[in-house]
């Protein structure tokens, strides 16, 4: 029972979408990748120029020429859509597709000219492993794994098809090659689900460490690092869709009394008896982030005006539940102030907002604390 939970729970996280930061870090990695393709398409124009200089078949070197240059209108397509600033789903999945069967590609085509070379080609049939290895660059495991089956899969077909298409054995000999055997096409398999593996677990590792840096380690609430990483993705959805945004930057009003009276211990449980009612009474679509000690930030996809009565509602509701520090001790009546920024009208840039935000929320502190501001005085 335990075991199957745990698998469960394990599969759950691999099929899980990497989180904010980790989609950045992987966006970053399929602009590298899109650079590499394209720099060994280039190589790949030589290869036939190459095979004409040493003496090869007109032919031949006329089906290179025309391979290399479709990888390299490939390679130029991939590099606009990593280039752009908008993020593709779907994008990891089709171009890691593409590097697998282009590796499939090349040895059909050598198996065309001569079985053995297209099953036996160590040079070409490492482009699969070198296709898995890259998507960990991607940042998602889901990525890896779909290369990897699909490498799995092309290759299977491909060897079953080419050695049942093998008229007489010797077909499967070549003095530059080998034998073709089963033996030796069984262990490419099993190379590649290993590959696939270990790059899935190095995948799935780097997603939760970079997913603990987007994290507050006291409250489990996203941190710093996961708003900077995820804002200008809301403001792209809230300009694309013309709606508006409003941005409340929150701070516990007296909180060092009640580190002072009850010690810091008591405290860190202030702070998440906080959360846990600020996460209670959140709102589909809205975000809560710790920016620092005791000041929050929550994004609210409304106007200002709705905007301050959600987090007016929240400043009551605070107040209405008192922190007890231990059993039997006497409670502690927690407020909050805030202050509150408005997008697109106030600006489109975090530091800007959070600036005019910090301004009113001064000001909150000025009037007597326990309050929340959305203009200025
Ligand atoms: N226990 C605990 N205390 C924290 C944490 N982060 C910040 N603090 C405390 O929060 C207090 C913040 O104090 P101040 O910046 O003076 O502000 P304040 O007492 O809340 O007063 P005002 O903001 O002016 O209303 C300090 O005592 C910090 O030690 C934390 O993670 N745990």
């Amino acid at each position: 029972m335990h075991l199957a939970r745990q698998i469960r729970d394990t599969l759950r996280l691999l099929f899980a979408q990497p989180d904010e930061v980790m989609l950045e870090v992987g966006s970053g990695g399929e602009l590298i990748v899109a650079r590499l393709r394209s720099v060994v398409a280039l190589l790949l124009l030589l290869l036939p120029l190459i095979n004409a200089a040493g003496g090869g078949s007109v032919r031949e070197t006329m089906i290179g020429l025309g391979g290399a240059v479709l990888v390299n209108v490939f390679a130029l397509v991939w590099l606009a859509l990593a280039r752009r600033q908008r993020r593709h789903r779907w994008l990891p999945f089709a171009s890691s597709a593409f590097d697998v069967t282009a590796a499939s590609a090349v040895l059909v085509v050598l198996a065309l000219n001569h079985l053995p070379s297209g099953l036996n080609s160590m040079v070409v049939w490492c482009g699969y492993l070198l296709a898995i290895v890259l998507t960990a660059l991607r940042g998602d495991a889901r990525v890896t794994l779909f290369a990897g089956v699909l490498a799995l899969v092309e290759y299977i077909v491909l060897a079953t098809i080419a050695i049942s298409s093998a008229s007489s054995p010797e077909q499967l000999i070549s003095a530059d090659y080998g034998a073709v055997t089963l033996g030796t096409q069984g262990q490419r398999v099993v190379l590649l689900a290993i590959t696939t593996l270990i790059t899935v677990m190095v995948t799935f590792r780097m997603q939760r460490v970079v997913e603990m840096s987007g994290t507050d380690g006291l409250t489990g609430l996203p941190n710093r690092v996961w708003l900077l990483h995820r804002f200008p993705r809301v403001i792209d959805a809230v300009q694309r869709d013309g709606s508006s945004l409003s941005l409340a930057l929150i701070d516990l009003d007296n909180f060092k009394r009640v580190n002072d009276e009850v010690g810091h211990r008591a405290g860190d449980r202030a702070l998440k008896h906080v959360v846990s009612i600020l996460r209670e009474a959140a709102e589909p679509g809205e975000n809560l982030v710790r920016i620092g000690g005791q000041e929050f930030v929550l994004l609210m996809r409304k106007p200002i005006g709705s905007a301050w009565e959600r987090v007016d509602f929240l400043r009551r509701q605070l107040l209405q539940r008192p922190f007890e520090p231990e059993r039997g001790g006497e409670p502690f009546r927690l407020s909050l102030s805030a202050g509150l920024a408005s997008c697109p009208q106030e600006g489109t840039d975090l530091s800007r907002l959070l600036r005019r935000a910090d301004q009113r929320l001064q000001e909150a502190k000025r009037e007597g604390r326990n309050r929340v501001v959305a203009r200025d005085g």
